[in-house]
Parts: structure tokens; C-alpha cells; sequence
């Protein structure tokens, strides 16, 4: 369970400051795949950054199961929380072979050193992982990663991100650079794995219909605010009509709060 309380931020750039999130609350159930959608620059990414490290609040604290990670650094809270990003570059090395790159991911929490190659008997769990992908990449184990296709890629960051059960996974528009077809295939991917192994998701999306389609909840961002939380019975009847008449509703009413304050 991931549980933000009241953390606020601003970024300070020369004499500018610009308040992104005023006491912003969110808590993740143990089952939620949430998907997250709002305008450019509503605060998607800084939110995922203030979970995984990436940048740091100014107040509220964020805790992570029992365990309070408000001031915690990136690198100790990667080995809980797991992200995959729009630029597969970004999760993945592209100069290390497929199996390499497994191979680092599910040694994730312990001391790694690759000269002693990858033990055998995890080939084989290796292949099987790769062979559900359905995208061939079993027969690749020993192709640079850089060489693979951008889906391949993305599949891969997702096994990886993966392959040690993350306590929280975060999903940063990771099919948006991606053709139509190929990005229903990752995220249906992404679907079965979070699902199967239950491990409670956050994903970023632009796409409306897959932020509706996927996961058991929906939160849109607007300026900061979450304006509107929507759970699994009432998300499987919205469409994406809806939801941005919903969004000028509660815009608006936000803005009147503001403005009448
Ligand atoms: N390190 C930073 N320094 C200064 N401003 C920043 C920094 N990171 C983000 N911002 C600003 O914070 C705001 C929110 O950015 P963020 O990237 O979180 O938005 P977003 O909802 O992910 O947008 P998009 O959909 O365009 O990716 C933007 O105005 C952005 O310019």
C-alpha cells in the first residue's frame, strides 16, 4: 500500500516559483491499478517522481507499506519500486544482451557481477518469461538490446521491471512511443502481469479509452488537484465523453473555488 499525505511542491527556477502540488493526498490500495490522465504539465510526472525519488516534497509524507520513504533516496527505494518509462532506453541497457539485462534486473537486491556469467539453470526460467511475450524475443537472448525493436524493448523493460515483484510499479506513458497494435500488446502484457501478480500500479496515460479500459480505477490531475477518483463499477461505464465533460465540470467548480476564496 502506498500512502501520500498532504505533500506540497514547488519548483524554484531563478527568481520564478511554481507551485505544483498544495497538499496533494492519494493512497494505493494493495489491489489498485490505477490509471492517471490530465492535461500537459497537470503534475503526472512530478508525482511519479516524488514516489520513486526522482525529486523531493517540500512537505506531507509519502509511506510505502509500514515504512515511511518521505526523505528516502531513489536508488534504496528502487529495489521496491519499479518504473518503466516512454524511452525504453531509459529501462533497459541497451549495450548489455537481452539476457544481461535479465540477468541485472533479478539481482536486483543483491551484489552483481556479470563475469560470472548468467547461471544456467535461470536460462531456462529466462525463456519461458520471454516466450510469453509472444514477440520472439527467447531467440534473442544474446542480441544487444539496443538492436531491438521499440515494442521488444518496452516488453523487455516491462519483464524486467517485474521479474522481483515490486512493491509498487509505475508506469510513465511506457506505450506512447509505440504504433497503435504494438501498444495494446504491451499494455495487455502489462494488464496479465499486474494482475497475475497483483502488484499494485500506477499508470500515466494520454490515451482516454486506455485509461478507461485498463486497471480498477481512474484518476484525472488538473493543475495539482485530483478532480476526479473513479472506481472500477463506475470507470467500466464512462466513456471518453463523459469523462471530459466531467473534467470542464469539476474545472470549473475548481476554479470558482479559487476564485470565490
Ligand atoms: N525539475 C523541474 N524544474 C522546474 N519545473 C519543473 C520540473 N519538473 C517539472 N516541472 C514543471 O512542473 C509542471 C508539471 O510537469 P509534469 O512533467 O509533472 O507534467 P505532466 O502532467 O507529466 O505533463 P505531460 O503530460 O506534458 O508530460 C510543468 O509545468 C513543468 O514544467
Amino acid at each position: 500500500m502506498l500512502r501520500i499525505s498532504d505533500i506540497s511542491k514547488t519548483f524554484v527556477t531563478g527568481c520564478s516559483h511554481k507551485t505544483i502540488f498544495d497538499q496533494l493526498s492519494l493512497t494505493v490500495a494493495k489491489g489498485d491499478f490505477i490509471t492517471i490522465i490530465g492535461s500537459n504539465g497537470a503534475g503526472k510526472s512530478t508525482l511519479l517522481n516524488l514516489i520513486d525519488g526522482n525529486t523531493y516534497s517540500d512537505s506531507g509524507s509519502i509511506l510505502l507499506g509500514k515504512n515511511d520513504i518521505t526523505h528516502v533516496k531513489a536508488y534504496k527505494r528502487a529495489k521496491k519500486i519499479s518504473r518503466v518509462f516512454q524511452d525504453p532506453a531509459l529501462g533497459t541497457s541497451p549495450n548489455m544482451t537481452v539476457i544481461e539485462n535479465l540477468s541485472m534486473a533479478d539481482h536486483k537486491h543483491k551484489a552483481f557481477r556479470l563475469k560470472c556469467g548468467v547461471e544456467k539453470k535461470k536460462i531456462e526460467f529466462y525463456k519461458l518469461k520471454l516466450k510469453d511475450l509472444g514477440l520472439g524475443l527467447e531467440h534473442q537472448l544474446d542480441t544487444k538490446v539496443k538492436l531491438l525493436s521499440g515494442g521488444q524493448r518496452q516488453a523487455l523493460a516491462l519483464i524486467m521491471a517485474t521479474l522481483v515483484k515490486p512493491q509498487l510499479l509505475l508506469l510513465d506513458e511506457h506505450t506512447a512511443a509505440l504504433d497503435p497494435k504494438t501498444s495494446q500488446k504491451i499494455l495487455e502484457l502489462t494488464s496479465e502481469i499486474v494482475e497475475k501478480h497483483r502488484i499494485p500500479t500506477l499508470m500515466v496515460t494520454h490515451n482516454m479509452n486506455d485509461a478507461l479500459s485498463y486497471g480498477n480505477r481512474l484518476i484525472m490531475l488538473d493543475q495539482g488537484d485530483i478532480i476526479i477518483d473513479v472506481k472500477e463499477s463506475e470507470k467500466t461505464s464512462l466513456t471518453p465523453e463523459v469523462l471530459i465533460e466531467q473534467f470542464k465540470q469539476n474545472r470549473n467548480s475548481i476554479s470558482d473555488r479559487l476564485l470565490f476564496n
